[in-house]
């Protein structure tokens, strides 16, 4: 398996200090810690929209600080959380700027459609979708801009907290589509706030607290008892049946 993705010696300051980290092709990693874990800024930087202070982000054997901005953007792609926007631009116009087929019966591949279901909508003004609805609008256009190396398996996609405000029918469908993206090659990062479906979905965990990674590999090693203890302060119940990991939280968590 080959190494896409390399950090060494990472820091930004008072948000971020990792010493090393690395992604092979076609791995599912999920990103996951407590609110200001620093999972952003990690993105951010691994996308190269934050330039770390110290330290070196190798993409596909070649430092990303020598990458031009039209070669990162046809082979990575980002989806930041929400931002608020007002333009009462249609969906379909919208999408129609990413995709790569301008003909609005084939603007959405099928595979994206069938997890995101934006295809009853692509007459609507952006301006009059739900919040999760727009979430599953922005999942597509970042899928979208990097379409044809999602196609061959070559694409890298950063994605923070692209289950947020989505229907639980939609979370499994929007996980699912990443692990299959994956298991034709591509390579998918990911956060989530949702351990036991991060621990289920992903190939590997990248659990991260204060600025830095505590643990990382593959999940049943990362999602144990000790460590989301230890970074999430709460207690969880861990039980694994067949394949599947059940994590829950198993008693009320007192406030002080
Ligand atoms: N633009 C910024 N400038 C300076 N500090 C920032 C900036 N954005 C975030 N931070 C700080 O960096 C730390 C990490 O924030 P980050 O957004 O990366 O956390 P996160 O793990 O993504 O959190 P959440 O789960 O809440 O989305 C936090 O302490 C935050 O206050």
């Amino acid at each position: 398996m080959s190494t896409v993705l390399h950090l060494t010696s990472i820091s930004l300051s008072n948000r971020l200090q990792v010493d090393s980290l690395h992604a092979v092709k076609g791995e599912c990693i999920h990103l996951l810690g407590p609110n200001g874990a620093g999972k952003s800024s990690l993105m951010a930087v691994i996308a190269g929209l934050i330039a770390p202070e110290q330290g070196e982000v190798v993409l596909c054997d070649k430092s990303l600080s020598t990458w031009s901005l039209a070669e990162l953007a046809s082979l990575r792609t980002m989806l930041s959380q929400q931002l608020e926007s007002n333009f009462a631009l249609r969906v379909g116009e919208y999408l129609s700027f990413y995709a790569h087929s301008h003909r609005d019966n084939l603007l959405v591949p099928a595979m994206l459609e069938r997890a995101l279901e934006v295809k009853s909508f692509l007459y609507k003004p952006l301006t009059h979708l739900s919040g999760g609805e727009r979430q599953r609008v922005e999942i597509c256009r970042a899928l979208l801009q990097i379409w044809p190396q999602l196609e061959i398996g070559e694409g890298i996609a950063i994605l923070d907290e692209p289950l947020q405000g989505l229907d639980i029918r939609h979370q499994y469908a929007v996980a699912t589509l990443i692990q299959a993206l994956c298991a034709k090659g591509n390579t998918i990062i990911m956060s989530s706030h949702d351990i036991a479906l991060s621990a289920n979905y992903s190939t590997s965990l990248w659990l991260m607290n204060k600025g830095r990674i505590v643990a990382s590999g593959a999940p049943h090693s990362v999602a144990t008892q000790h460590n989301l203890e230890r970074v999430f302060e709460c207690h969880f119940l861990i039980s694994k049946k067949k394949n599947f990991l059940e994590i829950q939280v198993c008693a009320p968590i007192t406030l002080p």
